[in-house]
């Protein structure tokens, strides 16, 4: 797609994502997440390899990516050959005021929580609009199908509204890259993302929730603003 063809949300997730790219230098393991931004990323990684011969490998968060680097012609090695990463950029659905998101739109964030984990330093890109003073949800979460009622059950008993996510291309739930249900929460509030965090991630049968509340020390944000991006944090 051309520049002049760009919306204007794609072009802030452009500048967020060409951005990111700066930051990664020759041989070093990068963690590439999931979604329409980080897509900005490899591209550019992609020109970086080619124009400076750049070496990396990549460690993808889902098939998407898989795909995408495929494409691309960006190595990518997996998880196990790996001692650890050195940076992950990713995207997110919503960012607070301390850096603590929501991830999971796109049903990756079992993934991209291990590839975060993993890594030494966490890279967030995103458009203006995912800023927020504070969460307020829905909050994906990837659940064992056998849980399903049990979970439900659950989180009713927290208050709030719960989805089964559906497919858009596809009758029935959405099916998870590890072969999962998706919910999408709606608590009343989210008073301490943490707390609800591992509330929920304690409940038997979810695999993890979209909120990633633990990784804020080692997290930088990239915000693609008209006039330039903007780095919160690191
Ligand atoms: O499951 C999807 C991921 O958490 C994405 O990183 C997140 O939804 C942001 O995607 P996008 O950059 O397309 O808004």
């Amino acid at each position: 797609m051309s520049n002049t063809e760009l919306s204007l949300q794609d072009k802030a997730k452009q500048r967020a994502g060409f951005k990111a790219a700066e930051y990664i230098s020759n041989g070093m393991i990068v963690g590439l997440g999931t979604g329409s931004t980080v897509a900005f990323t490899m591209a550019r990684l992609k020109e970086r390899i080619s124009a400076e011969r750049l070496s990396i490998y990549g460690v993808p968060t889902s098939l998407q990516t898989m795909m995408r680097t495929g494409a691309l012609g960006i190595p990518l090695v997996g998880l196990e050959q790996v001692q650890t990463i050195d940076i992950t950029i990713d995207g997110a659905d919503q960012i607070d005021s301390e850096l603590r998101l929501i991830k999971g739109r796109g049903a990756a964030h079992v993934r991209e929580r291990i590839i975060a984990d993993a890594s030494k330093r966490i890279i967030i890109v995103a458009d203006p609009s995912k800023l927020c003073a504070d969460l307020t949800g829905p909050i994906p979460i990837e659940i064992v199908p056998f849980s399903l009622p049990h979970v439900l059950n659950r989180l009713n008993q927290m208050g709030g509204t719960i989805q089964v996510r559906e497919g858009v291309k596809k009758d029935g739930p959405v099916i998870s890259d590890n072969g999962n249900i998706i919910l999408d929460y709606q608590p009343i509030t989210i008073l301490d993302p943490m707390q609800l965090e591992t509330v929920i991630n304690m409940i038997p049968g979810v695999v993890c929730c979209g909120i990633f509340a633990e990784f804020t020390h080692k997290t930088t944000v990239i915000i693609g603003e008209e006039n330039g991006p903007r780095i919160i944090g690191l």
